[in-house]
């Protein structure tokens, strides 16, 4: 037998390979390795030569080397690639590529590479992946929000509604649109500064926000107008609703005035595109400031 290593040892020199190298013969009992395995996994040859190579395998990788690998080895004469784990010669678990092959001599020829650095590349990329699509959600959020309240911005609430109004025509269901608009908002503004009219766009579209459920669709468009548009609605309804907002309109007060808003509202009881119900609503609205503003009023066609 040691004549046998002595020789393979003599045979496979030079050994300075950048992975574990290592013969058995047709039984799988090794009869040499490389350098690598002292350098590298600390594995004295004289413990392993004349042992089964199944030896350096983990409890788990035993397993699936007698199960899967070696027949693989048998009946193909190589096997490529396998991910298996090895113990280091201080019992420390590595993670290793194997590959083997029989030789013409029935010798089986084995590589281990070590895989731990691949393994931290992938948890890297992992990480690096999770970072990038987290990063890629913020934007999307804040390309679809208005800075100031947190709520949809212009571009999104267009995309939004033309969409809930084609899901709408399809189940034959009513929407409705409101702009509205805060009265005499510039002389708050003029009085008052622009932070005070900031706050006071903040507070409101905090309110509107709890006051809408989280099927409709609110936004602020611009200046101190907002839009939000209620899914399966009809009139009798939206103007209950546009009730309930002058009411929680009026609980936002500067210097304990309250402040008040105009709605125009316009309905789409059959297939309507967001423009053209956008400009029914913006009709609305400007009637309800004609009439004295802190007022609804619905887009009537005119016949
Ligand atoms: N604080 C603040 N003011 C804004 C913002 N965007 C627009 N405004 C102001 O909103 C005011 C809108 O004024 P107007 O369009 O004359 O409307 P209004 O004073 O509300 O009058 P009515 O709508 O007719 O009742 C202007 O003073 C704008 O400068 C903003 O982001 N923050």
């Amino acid at each position: 037998m040691n004549n046998t290593i002595t020789q393979y040892k003599i045979n496979y020199t030079p050994d300075d390979f950048a992975c574990g190298a290592c013969v058995t013969d047709a039984n799988r009992i090794i009869i040499y390795v490389n350098s690598y395995f002292t350098n590298e996994l600390q594995w004295q040859p004289e413990v392993l030569l004349g042992k089964n190579v199944d030896t350096v395998f983990t409890k788990s990788s035993k397993i699936f080397f007698q199960s899967y690998l070696i027949p693989t080895l048998l009946h193909e004469k190589k096997c490529e690639e396998m991910q298996l784990l090895i113990m280091n010669g201080k019992g420390e678990r590595l993670p290793v590529t194997v590959n083997a092959h029989i030789g013409s001599d029935h010798c089986i020829y084995w590589s281990f590479f070590n895989a731990s650095k691949r393994d931290l590349l992938y948890e890297e990329l992992l990480k690096t992946r999770s970072v990038l699509e987290a990063q890629a959600e913020q934007l999307k959020q804040l390309a679809a929000t208005d800075e100031l309240t947190q709520l949809l911005n212009r571009r999104e609430m267009k995309v939004r509604s033309t969409l809930m109004l084609e899901q709408a025509a399809r189940s034959h269901q009513i929407v409705s649109l409101l702009m509205l608009d805060i009265d005499f908002f510039k002389i708050i503004n003029d009085t008052y500064g622009h932070m005070k009219g900031d706050d006071i766009l903040k507070e409101l579209g905090a309110k509107l926000n709890s006051e809408c459920r989280k099927t409709d669709l609110v936004a602020r468009i611009g200046g101190e107008e907002f839009l939000i548009m209620l899914p399966d609605t009809n009139q009798e309804n939206t103007l209950l609703f546009c009730q309930k907002l002058h009411a929680l309109v009026a609980t936002i007060k500067v210097e304990n005035t309250p402040i008040t808003i105009s709605i125009g509202v316009s309905i789409a009881d059959e297939k309507m595109s967001f423009a053209a119900l956008y400009a029914q609503a913006d009709k609305a609205v400007y009637q309800a400031k004609e009439q004295g503003r802190n007022r609804t009023e619905f887009f009537q066609a005119v016949k």
